[in-house]
């Protein structure tokens, strides 16, 4: 059973690597729920009222789909729970969490991570991790085209999004509940170049055969499903 997550910041290309890797796998994907979010852009209109009311909201609905991502066959995870604390910790440092909220919020990932302690399969098999520039950030946000995430709506998010990229750093060092690898998501059009998607698809599978959750002779002509 293979379990990829994927991380990186706002636009890195998450979603759609999501998409081109469980598809080229034949595993099941698992997408972030964005645009049904209901506090996202009360979020965005009122950070400091919203953020803690907001984390909640995304640590449950990670919770939920990292367990059953972890109790189903083949998946691909669009980002995970592994990274809401990363979210929250930066509003917390920027006013925008009382330490109560910030208390309780611990308390509630924690008492969430030790349940997943008890899981038959405790954690994924690979985090693949999206680094991008600031600027190639900002193209991405631009060209998906959230009103409440542009700059034009508030441009205070410059500051925002120049410290989250901060944050992803150590975030990514520390990291250890899985084997990870970093795609360079400034380098490689994986939506518009077929070249640079394989070139990408090359670096997992390579990273996938390296951790042992794909045969050495493993190619997409043979397309062998993935080890149950
Ligand atoms: N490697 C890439 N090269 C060019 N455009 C990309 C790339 N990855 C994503 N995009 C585009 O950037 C926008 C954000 O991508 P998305 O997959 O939603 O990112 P995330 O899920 O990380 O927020 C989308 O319009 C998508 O088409
Ligand atoms: N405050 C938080 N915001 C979050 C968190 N996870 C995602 N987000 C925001 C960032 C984007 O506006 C949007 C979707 O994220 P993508 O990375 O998929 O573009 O949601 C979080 O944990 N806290």
């Amino acid at each position: 059973m293979t379990v990829i997550v994927l991380s990186g910041p706002i636009g890195a290309g998450k979603s759609s690597l999501t998409s081109i890797l469980s598809d080229y796998l034949g595993t099941k994907p698992f997408y972030e729920s964005v645009d049904d979010n209901p506090v996202l852009p009360l979020f965005y209109a009122d950070p400091k009222k919203y953020a803690f009311l907001l984390q909640v909201y995304f640590l449950n609905t990670r919770f939920h789909s990292i367990k059953a991502a972890l109790t189903q066959n083949n998946n691909v995870l669009d980002r995970s729970i592994y990274e809401d604390a990363l979210f929250f910790q930066m509003n917390a440092d920027i006013g925008r969490a009382t330490p109560e909220e910030v208390d309780t919020y611990y308390e509630l990932l924690h008492n969430m991570m030790d349940e997943l302690e008890r899981m038959p399969k405790k954690e994924p098999d690979l985090l693949v991790h999206i680094n991008v520039y600031y600027e190639t950030m900002i193209k991405r946000i631009q060209k998906r085209g959230r009103p409440y995430e542009q700059l034009s709506y508030d441009a205070t998010l410059e500051d925002y999004y120049k410290r989250l990229l901060e944050y992803y750093k150590p975030w990514y060092e520390k990291y250890d509940y899985s084997p990870k690898m970093e795609i360079d998501g400034d380098k490689y059009d994986f939506i518009a170049s077929e070249k640079d998607r394989k070139i990408v698809l090359d670096q997992i599978v390579a990273k996938l055969k390296e951790v042992g959750k794909l045969p050495a002779d493993w190619d997409k002509s043979t397309a062998i499903k993935l080890d149950a």
